[in-house]
């Protein structure tokens, strides 16, 4: 870091020496001008060493392309430079690159013995030195590269919306929320989700409940995210007010007029950068360990990830090409990993018990997901509990169509159920979940399947799916009723399962939890689901009250976001938590930002980041 650049904190002597160039352009009312390299750009010290104690010695990655510099303090703001999220050009942004994974060394003869690798390609914190790793050549599948964006500056004290995208395999979900001065974030201004993308038959978009065919056949290619991201943008444009999002609406619809597309010119007239982006992402790898401005070299690092999450982070990278180029220069673009809140994961948690070269030099280990869900428990459940987070003990179990359980100790992540991809655990929609790895050699070798012929069946044609024959609950569970017995084994194998997973995490507690949560789609719909997962638990503190159970619903859709569900005599509370992904996202986005609090997603809960 330069001589007087306090990051977050003070005047930034080394950036500039006049009047901040930004901020003369804010005060005239004029866009923010592309600004020089700050000379130090590596620096942003104040990440927090979420690698003390008991957290896993990760590095973490000092995201040098945010550099909080306040030029002129009576002002009280802050300007956030934002370089490129997507290209590798500028030399500081090239030092700000995470170690590259090891899977991209190049490979000697199968068999043999590569060189050690360097200490920062290390993953795990191994007493002694590991022996050269054999090699395994692995190849990720290649990702098309992204759009470039030029550099800009934003002044994050004027952030007054943040659009929210979850680009899953075959949706985009979409949220635009409204910011206030103070940095919370508010009602939603635009919702919606895009289905069908990749499928032959047309998608739509479902925006603000008007549900529209997604166009098929355009340049960019139909049903893809590309195409539904660019009807979302313009239908977004009015609200979005960027130059590039309102010559979506225009090209959308050039009359200007009606379905929410017009209003491109007054809207590119307004234009002012108070808008920021942020992205679901499911697999931040090793070294995105919270929320982060999307730089080349984040954005690479995602890509890097993409083969440890093949359902999710293609998805969200076609995502976030598309949102960049939809925005245009001004937008910041953030990254919110699911896997973020693990990285207090302890070793002994995220091991898997193989030769430690091997896990070091290919990544093998427990990373966990759905973090982003359990960033949002952890803000609510401590208030609602009547403990202070860094003290809050519990398990939380997000049973949605991708299910995983967590055990929080001290407000963060010990121990969770998915591993390094997102298939290890509880029964899921079409994941099978924890599974014999005999079964998979067996597959491959007795009934010739190839190793994509397994991913898909462990991951598309398992969980409910395989078992009952329908990925949704609710079917599920009306099979069970109408005396299906195929349906009666799902739901009894999903319960086992849960319960298996809940009684060692409450082991693992040492018997000291104070909350119980289910949350998500079968969490939260289903009554059913959740007594059968606490029934003859009372020996262990755990006393549901069934009206309370069954009314919880009725609470969730009032707005309420923790309903406890056990009586008096409960000794852990047990609750329902509406989850909100989307709004967490956004907070994350803003808290990022305004370089306040650090991220719920950053694996530490703020207190102890001192944020
Ligand atoms: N009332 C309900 N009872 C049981 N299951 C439900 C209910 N509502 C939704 N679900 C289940 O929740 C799942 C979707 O959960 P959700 O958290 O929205 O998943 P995701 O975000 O991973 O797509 C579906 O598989 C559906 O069957
Ligand atoms: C990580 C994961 O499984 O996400 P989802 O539940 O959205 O599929
Ligand atoms: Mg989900």
């Amino acid at each position: 870091m330069g001589a007087g650049c306090h990051v977050f904190g003070g005047p930034c002597k080394s950036c500039w020496s006049g009047p901040h160039p930004p901020f003369a352009a804010f005060a005239a009312g004029r866009p923010f001008a592309a600004g020089r390299p700050h000379p130090s750009s590596t620096a942003f010290s104040r990440v927090p060493t979420v690698h003390s104690g008991t957290a896993f010695p990760f590095p973490v990655p000092r995201p040098a392309h945010v550099v909080f510099s306040p030029p002129t303090l009576s002002f009280g703001l802050a300007y956030v430079r934002f370089v490129n999220p997507l290209t590798a050009s500028s030399a500081p942004l090239a030092q700000a690159a995470p170690p590259p994974t090891t899977h991209h060394r190049p490979c000697p003869p199968p068999g043999q013995r590569r060189s050690r690798p360097s200490a920062s390609a290390s993953l795990l914190p191994f007493p002694a030195p590991p022996p050269p790793p054999i090699c395994v050549p692995f190849h990720p599948p290649p990702l098309p590269p992204p759009p470039p964006l030029p550099c800009v500056w934003v002044m994050a004290s004027a952030l007054r919306r943040v659009l929210v995208l979850n680009a899953g395999s075959s949706s985009l979900k979409y949220r635009l929320f409204q910011v206030d001065a103070g940095g919370t974030v508010g009602g939603v201004l635009a919702t919606g989700a895009a289905t069908g993308i990749g499928d032959t038959a047309a998608g739509v978009l479902d925006a603000d409940g008007v549900t529209v065919p997604l166009p098929a056949g355009g340049g960019d290619g139909a049903n893809s995210h590309a195409a539904a991201l660019k009807a979302v943008m313009a239908r977004l444009a009015p609200a979005l007010g960027t130059p590039a999002a309102a010559a979506a609406a225009a090209a959308a619809d050039p009359g200007g007029g009606g379905g929410g597309g017009g209003g491109g010119a007054a809207a590119a007239a307004a234009f002012a950068p108070t808008l920021a982006v942020g992205h679901r992402v499911v697999h931040g790898g090793a070294h995105l360990t919270r929320a982060s401005v999307l730089t080349p070299a984040v954005t690479a690092a995602i890509r890097d990830a993409a083969a440890l999450a093949p359902l999710h982070n293609p998805a969200n990278l076609a995502g976030i090409a598309a949102a960049a180029a939809a925005t245009g220069e001004g937008v910041p673009h953030v990254a919110v990993f699911d896997t973020a809140f693990h990285a207090t994961l302890p070793a002994a948690a995220a091991t898997y018990a193989l030769p430690v070269d091997l896990a070091a030099a290919h990544g093998l280990r427990r990373y966990g997901f759905h973090g982003t869900s359990y960033a949002w428990a952890a803000r609510h459940l401590a208030a609602a509990v009547g403990v202070p987070r860094p003290a809050l003990n519990g398990v939380v179990l997000h049973l949605g169509a991708g299910a995983s359980a967590a055990a929080l100790r001290g407000g963060v992540s010990v121990d969770t159920s998915m591993g390094m991809t997102p298939g290890e655990g509880l029964i899921m929609a079409t994941r099978a979940g924890d599974i014999d790895a005999g079964v998979v050699t067996h597959l491959m070798r007795h009934v010739g399947m190839t190793a994509a012929d397994v991913d898909d069946l462990l991951t598309r044609r398992s969980g409910l799916a395989g078992l009952a024959g329908t990925p949704d609950m609710r079917a599920v569970l009306a099979a069970a009723d109408a005396g299906a017995p195929a349906a009666r084994l799902a739901v009894d194998a999903y319960v086992h399962r849960v319960r298996r997973y809940l009684g060692a995490y409450l082991l693992g507690l040492g018997g000291d939890a104070h909350v119980l949560a289910f949350t998500a789609g079968v969490g939260e719909g289903s009554p059913r689901i959740r007594a059968a997962v606490c029934a003859g638990l009372e020996r262990l503190g755990i006393v549901l009250d069934g009206d309370a159970n069954e009314a919880a619903a009725a609470a969730a859709a009032a707005g309420r976001v923790v309903t406890t569900i056990s009586g008096a005599a409960s000794r852990i509370r047990v609750v329902v938590v509406r989850t909100d992904e989307e709004r967490e996202i956004a907070m994350q986005v803003v808290e990022l930002l305004r370089g306040g609090v650090e991220g719920g997603g950053g694996g530490r809960p703020a207190a102890a980041a001192g944020g």
